[in-house]
């Protein structure tokens, strides 16, 4: 069997110990290399590294000075969060194949790797069960005002009425709309058939027979707003994704309706969300990222009832990064497989 050099970069989320179920590779002949990503110690830097990544991209992503200096001779990176930018890939000339431990690829230069014809794989599914049960929390946690209640007895307050007990229904009379229906959006589908909520989709870039094939039936974006009890994100940040929900849309928001934000802070404007919440406009929100993190002191989402906030911990779950080296160790055992039939085949 051809060895291969592979070099793992592991970072505050990622561990050493995460990290060695890669060395099962090594009976498809892979020879692994571990090294640290040097500007990244723990899991708030790994955060802030993936924010920047997205709202800056990878020109603005500081090189791992540890991965330019063990690179050269490798075959095969795999990374986490860690940039794979330019620089890096000149000084890769042997690379094949790049490996990132997570969904989004904004940390490697991917139109750089498919000039080259380099094969880029993710983990896209890593984190869909933990934030789609965070989505699905929030949804009963606004419904039954459990973090509302929690916070008042804190307070010594006996607290048995809230606005939405005129109004909210019980999951299974519930509409619940899912923008985007990807690998969160569509497990939170999953989930909600349980509580026999009916669930509206809105994703143009998936076929209609593909969802509908969920039981879950796919509308206009219009008509998701209009007619949503619980009105939820799940796009990846981009420039066209930017500001997706904004005063346009949460007009179109029914009064009661909850907004619950498990994605990105960058989808929404957030002048335009806390005006609809001071107003009324909407019923409330339930929110997970913020476009600064931690959120500052004195924010206003601090002073509203009817918003409930977690601190990014949506995808925070001690299988993720489990999960991501396993998705990340079979990628490359089905690759390194169909390289080494390849091979034979030429011989
Ligand atoms: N809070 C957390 O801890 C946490 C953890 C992991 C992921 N996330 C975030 O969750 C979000 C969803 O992640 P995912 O893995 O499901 O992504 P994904 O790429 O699997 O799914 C995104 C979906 O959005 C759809 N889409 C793209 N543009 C659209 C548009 N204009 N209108 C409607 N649909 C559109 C795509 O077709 C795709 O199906 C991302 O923003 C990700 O960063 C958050
Ligand atoms: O905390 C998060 O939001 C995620 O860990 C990370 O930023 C994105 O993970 P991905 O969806 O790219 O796997």
């Amino acid at each position: 069997m051809k060895e291969i050099k592979i070099l793992c970069v592991y970072d505050g989320y990622i561990t050493k110990d995460i990290m060695s179920g890669m060395k099962e590779l090594e009976k498809f002949g892979a020879h692994i290399t571990m090294i640290n990503d040097d500007q990244i110690k723990n899991v708030g830097d790994v955060t802030n590294r993936m924010l920047l990544l997205e709202q800056k991209g990878i020109a603005e992503a500081p090189t791992c000075r540890t991965l330019l200096e063990n690179c050269s001779d490798k075959e095969i990176l795999v990374v986490h969060c860690t940039s794979v930018n330019k620089e890096i890939l000149e000084a890769c000339s042997k690379l094949q194949a790049v490996v990132v431990l997570r969904g989004g690829i904004e940390n490697v230069d991917s139109s750089e790797l498919a000039k080259r014809q380099i094969p880029l794989m993710n983990a896209s599914l890593r984190s869909a069960d933990a934030v789609s049960d965070a989505a699905v929390g929030m949804m009963i946690a606004e419904n039954k005002n459990i973090a509302r209640s929690h916070h008042y007895m804190k307070e010594g307050r006996w607290v048995k009425s809230y606005i939405n007990q005129r109004y909210i229904r019980n999951m299974n009379k519930c509409t619940v709309g899912l923008i985007g229906y990807g690998a969160i959006g569509s497990r939170v589908a999953k989930k909600l058939k349980g509580f026999e909520s009916q669930i509206l989709v809105y994703d143009p870039f998936v076929s209609k027979e593909q969802i509908e094939k969920d039981g879950v039936k796919v509308v206009e974006l219009d008509q998701l707003l209009e007619t949503s009890d619980f009105v939820s994100v799940h796009l990846r940040l981009s420039d066209k994704t930017k500001k997706f929900m904004g005063k346009r849309e949460f007009a179109q928001m029914k009064k009661t309706a909850y907004f619950i934000n498990t994605a990105r802070a960058g989808l929404v404007d957030t002048e335009a969300l806390t005006d609809a919440l001071k107003n009324r406009e909407i019923g409330g929100a339930a929110i997970d990222v913020f476009d600064q993190e931690p959120l500052p002191k004195g924010h206003p989402y601090l002073n509203l009832e009817n918003v409930t906030l977690t601190s990014h911990l949506a995808g925070t779950s001690s299988d993720t990064p489990v999960v991501s080296v396993e998705i990340g160790v079979q990628k490359l055992k089905d690759y390194l497989t169909r390289m080494a039939e390849e091979d034979n085949e030429e011989d």
